[in-house]
């Protein structure tokens, strides 16, 4: 599945329209999906709708005549100036003799249920004066409501917080990267042809059909050396040890994720866990000979992380680099040495190695990969909500994952599962992919059952149900499908 940008989505739309696609097709299809996601969360609540003089106007007054069908009370404002089909749409309204008021005349009573029909796509820049009071007065107004297409005023503020979101044709940016004005969200499909769908120049929204099919086979005659197996070096002996779980987080996300067996290379005096990993302990960081098909690197590093990283690059293996071992420094030599190495930064990470502030990185996390992934030629998972994989041109947007994960460890815990996937043979881009996915759902298949909380070995060890659930095709859309 693809994840488009309003501009990609109206670009499809036109396409479609120079196939000579009828465009109105697509607008009764949304309005008629909408009104069905209305019933379903609303039942028989009347609705006020609220509509814009654009396309996505058309849709709220599509929407309206089809609840009206169904015997749903519906009062209309719209604002003047319709052209085109959503000009159709409010004639198609007017022909069953519903009186459409102006929006400024706009209100609603306790028990109705607001539609936000006032803008999606095609709005340029932040909504202001009217508009933006219209807005701040529906969301005050403490009504549930729809919204079409987008919350009104995104990816801008102000904005409308929306109880549900049906969006239309595709995901777009915001539907993933502002998830909370959008609410429960819906995705409905309007007709579209599915090869304008399909537009590989898009960032990926990963799922299940797409990352099922990676996951590592295991064979009836499966032995721990034949599976994989990670090293695992990390840690910092400064004072005393410091960082001490952050490594073994990492062994047992390794472990977890399927590894056969995993090396832990460590400060001396480091407590021996988990049980069952092989311990190398050794007075400064080095690479002692391990037979390992991948590494994860930098966890726990602290002042040693690029040392740790430095290392580790003599094994000439697949390797995740993690925490302090992400320096500019580090990458270049990874690069220059051809590995395939996943870099795992957070947006503070990355704005270190981009120059730039964490703002910024939060603020457009699909550029920040990408720029990261261009400037260090190698594969980046930029953690966050969502988090985005990118590598060359190619990005990926991770649908799982809950705010319960924002808990010290998890990090760690993901470097290790992305390497076990790399020991398993899986190409970096794929093995970030597979591995964040299943980090995130390992944590919401937690959040439903314990909620806020939770502890990073914990996750760990959620990794194999996330696992069989993703084996067996029954991993739950983060939105509803109509
Ligand atoms: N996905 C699909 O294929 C389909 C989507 N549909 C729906 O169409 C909208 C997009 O419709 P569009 O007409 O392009 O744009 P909007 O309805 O979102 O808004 C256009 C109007 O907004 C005005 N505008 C823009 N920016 C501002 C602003 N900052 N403040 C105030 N007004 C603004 C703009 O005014 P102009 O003066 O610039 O003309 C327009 O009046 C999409 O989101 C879907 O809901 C279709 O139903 C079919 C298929
Ligand atoms: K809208």
């Amino acid at each position: 599945m693809r994840l488009f940008t309003p501009e990609a989505m109206r670009r499809a739309d036109e396409r479609a329209a120079e196939r000579g696609y009828p465009t109105l097709l697509l607008m009764e299809w949304a309005g008629m999906k909408a009104a069905r996601v209305y019933r379903a969360l609303f039942g028989e609540a009347p609705a006020v709708v609220l509509a814009g003089k654009g396309n996505n106007g058309g849709d709220g007054l599509v929407l309206a005549r089809h609840l009206l069908l169904e015997g749903v009370g519906v009062r209309v404002y719209a604002e003047e100036g319709q052209k085109g089909d959503a000009l159709l749409a409010l004639k198609a309204l007017l022909a069953h003799g519903v009186e459409v008021r102006p929006l400024e005349e706009a209100s609603w009573a306790e028990g109705e249920v607001l539609v936000d029909a006032l803008f999606g796509t095609g709005l340029k820049g932040p909504l202001m004066g009217f508009y933006a009071g219209l807005v701040e007065r529906m969301n005050a107004s403490r009504l549930p409501i729809l919204a079409l297409d987008l919350p009104s005023g995104l990816p801008h503020a102000p904005q409308v917080r929306a109880t549900a979101t049906v969006a239309f044709g595709g995901l777009k940016t915001p539907h993933l990267f502002q998830r909370e004005a959008c609410g429960r969200l819906f995705l409905a499909e309007i007709g579209l042809p599915k090869d304008l769908l399909e537009d590989s120049t898009l960032p990926e929204v990963a799922t299940l059909e797409a990352l099922r099919p990676l996951l590592p086979r295991r064979p009836l005659t499966a032995h721990k050396g034949s599976v994989g197996r990670v090293g695992v070096l990390g840690g910092y002996r400064g004072e005393g040890l410091l960082y001490a779980g952050a490594p073994l987080l990492a062994a047992l996300g390794a472990y977890r994720m399927g590894a056969g067996l995993v090396h832990l290379v460590l400060p001396e005096g480091h407590p021996p866990s988990p049980l069952e990993a092989v311990f190398h302990p050794v007075p400064a960081p080095s690479l002692p000979p391990l037979k390992v098909e991948a590494l994860a690197v930098g966890m726990g590093g602290g002042p040693w992380g690029a040392a740790w990283a430095l290392a580790a690059l003599e094994a000439g293996l697949p390797t995740v680099l993690d925490a302090d071992a992400l320096t500019l420094e580090v990458a270049e030599a990874y690069r220059r040495r051809g590995l395939p190495a996943v870099l795992t930064p957070h947006a503070g990470e990355a704005a270190r190695l981009l120059g730039t502030t964490p703002e910024a990185v939060a603020g457009d996390p699909l550029e920040a990969a990408r720029a990261l992934a261009e400037r260090t030629g190698l594969t980046v998972v930029l953690k966050g909500a969502p988090t985005v994989v990118a590598e060359g041109d190619r990005l990926s947007v991770n649908p799982t994952g809950h705010p319960a994960l924002a808990t010290g460890g998890t990090g760690d815990v993901l470097s290790g599962a992305i390497a076990a996937l790399l020991a398993a043979g899986l190409p970096p881009f794929e093995a970030a992919r597979l591995g964040v996915f299943l980090h995130g759902l390992a944590g919401d298949l937690l959040a439903e059952e314990k909620g806020i909380g939770l502890l990073a070995h914990e996750v760990a060890e959620a990794l194999p149900r996330a696992r069989r659930l993703l084996e067996e095709g029954r991993v739950p859309m983060p939105f509803g499908v109509v």
